[in-house]
């Protein structure tokens, strides 16, 4: 057994005990990991594993006596990369992603929590580990106890297609939000003033209805809406397509906190709710996984 402590995650596979925990719940934000081991209803701390460059890493346990690793990606694929490499070296063979996204759909709503069944990857660090065609799809069992769990819980759900990107902003199509105003025309389109619009033919009753004196058409956030895209986020993509390639169990709930329909803030009133919601069906579907679809013949 390596009992060096990996560089960046700051545990090794000793740390563990006897047998690694059956899942991993992976979260962007080290505060989220930190939450689901030490504060969540029925979730007892059993090991605080490392806090090493903010990789929080906790060993816990659930009522039924299973196991859980509650760890850090950071944020964005290049970090997510590092981490489940060195988890997989560790001995973890099934991660759920519990993060956050926004919604770029109108049924959509904040609050709510978006399962993941593929994802569009657009994502440099994916790149580096499989040619940019293989399928970002998560694990189907995985993501059906996600639903199920979903429903028991009666948790407002949505199961579909997310994108993951590689920005926040520029990625996101974020101006108003962001320092730099000017998108590259692929991902921002072209801008229309009231006055070109008149030009075109847009009656005045629909230019008095417009909040601002201009509207970006032909973005890369309207394209995806289009192509049935969900969400944005910034991980997903790249977990599912090294899970493909390493050979282990991935899937991804995140929680909905902005609704990129109406604007680009994020909603924070309801984030810490929607994330509990995110962290308690993982849980469950943790919880209630047939055995039989932890076997490696099913990852
Ligand atoms: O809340 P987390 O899990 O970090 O996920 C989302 O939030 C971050 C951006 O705010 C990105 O990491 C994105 O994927
Ligand atoms: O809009 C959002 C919200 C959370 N995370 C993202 O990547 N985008």
């Amino acid at each position: 057994m390596n009992c060096k402590p990996r560089y960046h995650i700051g545990f090794s596979r000793e740390d563990l005990g006897e047998h690694p925990p059956a899942f991993a719940l992976l979260c962007g934000d080290p505060d989220r990991a930190a939450r689901i081991a030490r504060e969540t209803e029925g979730v007892r701390l059993v090991k605080i594993l490392s806090e090493n460059r903010g990789l929080n890493s906790y060993l816990a346990s659930l009522p039924g006596g299973q196991r859980i690793l509650s760890a850090t990606s950071g944020m964005g694929a290049p970090s997510l990369s590092i981490v489940v490499n060195e988890l997989y070296d560790v001995g973890i063979r099934r991660i759920i992603r519990v993060g956050t996204c926004g919604s770029i759909q109108d049924h959509v709503k904040t609050g709510s929590v978006v399962i993941t069944r593929a994802a569009l990857c657009r994502q440099g660090a994916a790149n580096d580990i499989a040619p940019v065609e293989y399928p970002s799809a998560a694990n189907p069992f995985v993501t059906v106890a996600l639903v199920n769990a979903a429903r028991e819980l009666k948790v407002d759900w949505h199961m579909g297609i997310t994108a993951s990107v590689d920005t926040f902003y520029e990625g996101q199509e974020r101006t108003e939000s962001s320092v730099n105003k000017h998108l590259m025309r692929w991902l921002g389109g072209v801008c229309l003033t009231k006055k070109t619009l008149r030009a075109l033919g847009v009656s005045e009753e629909r230019l008095q209805e417009m909040h601002r004196d201009e509207i970006r058409v032909g973005g890369i956030t309207e394209e995806y809406r289009h192509l049935n895209v969900l969400n944005y986020e910034m991980e997903c993509g790249t977990l599912l397509k090294m899970a493909g390639v390493y050979g282990f169990a991935a899937a991804c709930i995140c929680a909905v906190v902005a609704d990129r329909t109406a604007g680009e803030e994020i909603a924070r009133p309801l984030k810490l709710a929607a994330e509990e919601n995110a962290v308690r069906v993982a849980l469950r579907a943790v919880e209630t996984m047939d055995p039989e679809y932890l076997k490696p013949c099913y990852w």
